[in-house]
């Protein structure tokens, strides 16, 4: 998939779930992935295969289901050795984007987790997780990146605090990622 505004915004509806209220959580690996704390783009970058964030699009969307009324929002691919393993998409409130707007809007392909774990005024929250079937729109988007689905994607939505208000940052697990991850958890 070229990475064009065709890809933006994502736009699904998604139901997420605290981890205790969900009955079936992926084979171990995944759920390691989705539950860990700190940063995911730290975690991706110690594997070793050359990361890099490619930027899908950002701008204010209307209010949907979102549960910020018309934030901002950021999407992503990260991508190790050049294949999409993560879809990002975080949602900024504007009362929080207003606070530190050069920061966000100014990332660029620089990770937002460099930011938020490294700026004391974002306090990490709690996760979210969500599964998604071969006909959610996010295999819809593994499929436009060649990635086959052969089963449930999971996600994550984090939720992370700054003063009053608070931005979330959802993180979907892409077909690689999910081959990628049980081939080293057999290894
Ligand atoms: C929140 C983090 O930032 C990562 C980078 C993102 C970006 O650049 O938009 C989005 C989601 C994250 O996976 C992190 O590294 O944990």
């Amino acid at each position: 998939m070229s990475v064009t505004s065709l890809s933006f915004p994502y736009g699904e509806s998604i139901q997420w779930f605290s981890p205790d209220a969900v009955t079936y959580l992926p084979d171990g690996s995944m759920t390691e992935w989705i539950l860990a704390p700190g940063s995911l783009t730290a975690r991706l970058k110690a594997l070793g295969l050359g990361f890099e964030v490619r930027v899908l699009g950002e701008g204010f969307i209307a209010a949907g289901d979102e549960q910020m009324s018309a934030p901002w929002v950021r999407e992503v691919l990260l991508c190790l050795g050049g294949i999409p393993w993560v879809f990002a998409r975080t949602l900024v409130p504007t009362s929080l984007l207003n606070q530190c707007q050069a920061e966000l809007m100014g990332l660029g392909d620089k990770p937002l987790g460099e930011l938020l774990f490294s700026d004391p005024r974002f306090i990490p929250g709690r996760i979210e997780v969500a599964s998604f079937n071969n006909c959610s729109r996010l295999a819809q988007l593994a499929a436009s990146l060649s990635q086959t689905v052969t089963g449930p994607l999971w996600g994550r939505r984090r939720y992370f605090g700054f003063g009053h208000d608070e931005l979330t940052v959802c993180e979907m697990f892409l077909p690689a990622a999910v081959t990628a991850l049980s081939d080293r958890n057999q290894a």
